[in-house]
């Protein structure tokens, strides 16, 4: 349902999960009226054509952000700043740039001062994904129920703000406001740290299973196919994300260590009060998610059957 497109042309540059999901997503509600689109390499630039992914696919981003009323920038963190610089001297004055970015800190650092002042910046993060990548991954209900954080500095034109938020909207997410630093550390705490203790963890079994003979990965049960689903993300993305949310990440982790040593504790000296109390807690709080509606995740997400 749709009244009629909130952009006339939308630029996609990285055309890979969130893009591809984005495209797919904007296509089925009518939110744009063309959809170029940009990738790196010439083979995902071939495989956007192939699928279908965008109106037109273009051969440089100068081309993609020509008469765009929105850029989207769809790359990893790391690589905002530098495609940033590239596009800026083909925007159009009143456009709107965002970006999907899972750290908004170091992207407003990076894209901002590349910007003209005849363009709004207001910088994204949907929280949605999968632990796949690429053109062929997206799919159009990823954002379905999910929240968007755009995190637009204070004087922003609340024209662009409200538009960003119709189109996010009319991709089924809930959209809210952060400031940027909040949002790292809320972050930092709900998405980053959970990849990294999951990359720690399958590694920690990897290594163990010369010790075992192979028994932790053919035995492997629910919980810790969870963590190597999640260890299976893309490792340029996560490269980026810490390299780019360290201070929040650091603390975050030097919480979990001092959680982690106290239950180890705990268990060395059989303090199995301490044990039932934390968990019990814990598991109140997922049940407050599930109460609160937050649990918006199908039984089969990430392995959702592609439905474009
Ligand atoms: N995957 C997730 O779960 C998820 C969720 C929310 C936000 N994000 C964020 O969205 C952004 C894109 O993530 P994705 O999952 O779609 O990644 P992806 O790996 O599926 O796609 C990234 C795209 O960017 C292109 N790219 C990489 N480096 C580039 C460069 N230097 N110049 C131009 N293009 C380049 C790649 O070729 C690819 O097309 C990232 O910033 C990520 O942090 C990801
Ligand atoms: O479910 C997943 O695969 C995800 O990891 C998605 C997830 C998350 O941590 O929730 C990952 C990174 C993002 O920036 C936003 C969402």
């Amino acid at each position: 349902m749709s009244d009629g497109p909130v952009y006339d042309k939308v630029a996609l540059i990285g055309l890979g999960l969130i893009a591809s999901s984005m495209f797919w997503a904007g296509r089925r509600a009518g939110l744009a009226g063309h959809v170029s689109g940009y990738a790196r390499t010439q083979a995902t630039r071939d495989t956007a054509r192939e699928i279908g992914l965008c109106d037109s696919v273009c051969d440089s981003a100068a081309a993609a952000v020509a008469d765009a009323d929105l850029v989207v920038l769809a790359v990893p963190v790391g690589a905002m700043g530098a495609v940033a610089a590239e596009i800026a001297p083909h925007l159009k004055p009143g456009a709107t740039v965002t970006d999907v970015g899972s750290v908004k800190r170091r992207v407003i650092e990076d894209v901002g001062p590349h910007l003209p002042d005849h363009v709004h910046f207001v910088p994204g993060h949907p929280l949605a994904g999968t632990e796949h990548s690429g053109p062929e991954s997206g799919f159009a209900t990823l954002f379905r129920n999910r929240w968007c954080l755009l995190v637009p500095a204070p004087g922003t034109s609340p024209d662009a703000v409200l538009r960003l938020r119709r189109y996010w909207e009319g991709m089924g997410a809930q959209v809210d406001e952060m400031e940027a630093d909040h949002h790292d550390l809320v972050l930092a705490v709900t998405s980053h740290t959970p990849h990294l203790i999951a990359y720690t963890m399958v590694g920690v079994a990897d290594d163990m299973r010369r010790v075992t003979d192979s028994e932790v990965i053919k035995y492997s049960a629910a919980g810790f196919r969870d963590f190597t689903r999640i260890a299976a993300s893309d490792p340029t993305m996560w490269r980026d994300v810490f390299l780019t949310n360290k201070d929040a990440t650091l603390e975050v982790l030097g919480r979990f260590t001092e959680e982690l040593f106290a239950l180890q504790r705990a268990i060395r000296t059989g303090d199995g009060a301490l044990l039932h109390d934390y968990f019990t807690r814990t598991r109140a709080i997922r049940r407050g998610i599930i109460e609160a509606g937050q649990d918006t995740d199908a039984p089969d997400f990430g392995r959702a059957k592609v439905e474009r």
